[in-house]
């Protein structure tokens, strides 16, 4: 379980998350929801290791993560999709998995069977370069580069931004599936308001740095998410 506890964030002078509180089960979709500019992507880089954080805490299973570093974050299980994917666009599908072993030990470095069956066409594409995929194929890149870690946590970033809606419906099911295994904690950033309404289990709406709604499906009103959200 990935729980965060009262985290501040700051660029410059500039306060950006105000303590922000959540919890992450496995086995559980956490949507994080709000419009542009309200901190959902500096939270998942805090908790990320891709920028540091100023106060709070971060413990993953109960354990404390000391403002880690990305590979430190990685290595502790944290796996990450940012917003725009970050392909390497000109090594091939193979190259851009295997970029992920760089935080695993020799013995670990391999690409799992599980990977190809949650993505296919990534097996037919394996000697194609990152680049000539499309947006889509290139989201399915990313999750896939972020599974190979076997992650304890997996944060994604805006997973449905700018993909065709089949691919949206791809990469939904293979979230829904990961989610049922009951292994991973999946953190859902996202502004498609059906998509993550529709996958998530557990909602948190930010506005201006700090956590304004939480609540879990089975209590939720569509309506008032939507409007906490679009503020
Ligand atoms: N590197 C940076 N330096 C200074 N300010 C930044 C930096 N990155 C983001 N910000 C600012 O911090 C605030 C929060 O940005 P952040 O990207 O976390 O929001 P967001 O909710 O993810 O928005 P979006 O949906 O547009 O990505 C914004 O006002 C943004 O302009």
């Amino acid at each position: 379980m990935l729980e965060i506890e009262n985290l501040t964030l700051k660029y410059g002078q500039s306060q950006i998350l105000n303590g922000i509180n959540l919890t992450a089960k496995p086995g559980q979709v956490t949507a994080v929801m709000g419009t542009n500019g309200v901190g959902k992507t500096s939270l998942l880089k805090a908790i990320a290791g891709r920028h540091p954080y100023d106060q709070g805490e971060i413990r993953l299973d109960g354990k404390k993560l000391d403002h880690l570093s990305a590979f430190g974050a990685a290595r502790a299980g944290i796996a990450y999709v940012p917003q725009g994917r970050e392909v390497f666009p000109l090594m091939t599908v193979q190259e851009n998995l295997e970029s992920g072993f760089a935080c695993l030990d020799r013995a670990e470095r391999g690409v799992p069977e599980k990977i190809f069956e949650l993505f296919p066409i990534l097996k037919e594409f394996l000697g194609r370069r990152g680049g000539d995929l499309s947006g889509g194929q290139q989201q399915q890149l990313a999750i896939a580069r972020a599974l190979i870690t076997r992650p304890r946590v997996l944060l994604l970033d805006e997973p449905t931004e700018g993909i065709q809606p089949n691919i949206i419906q791809q990469i939904g099911r293979v979230i829904s599936q990961l989610r049922d295994e009951g292994e991973i904690a999946v953190v859902l950033v996202e502004q498609y308001f059906d998509f993550a309404f529709d996958l998530a289990d557990d909602f948190y709406a930010v506005n201006r740095g700090e956590i304004v709604m939480h609540e879990p499906k089975q209590t939720i009103q569509r309506a008032t998410l939507l409007e906490r959200v679009s503020i």
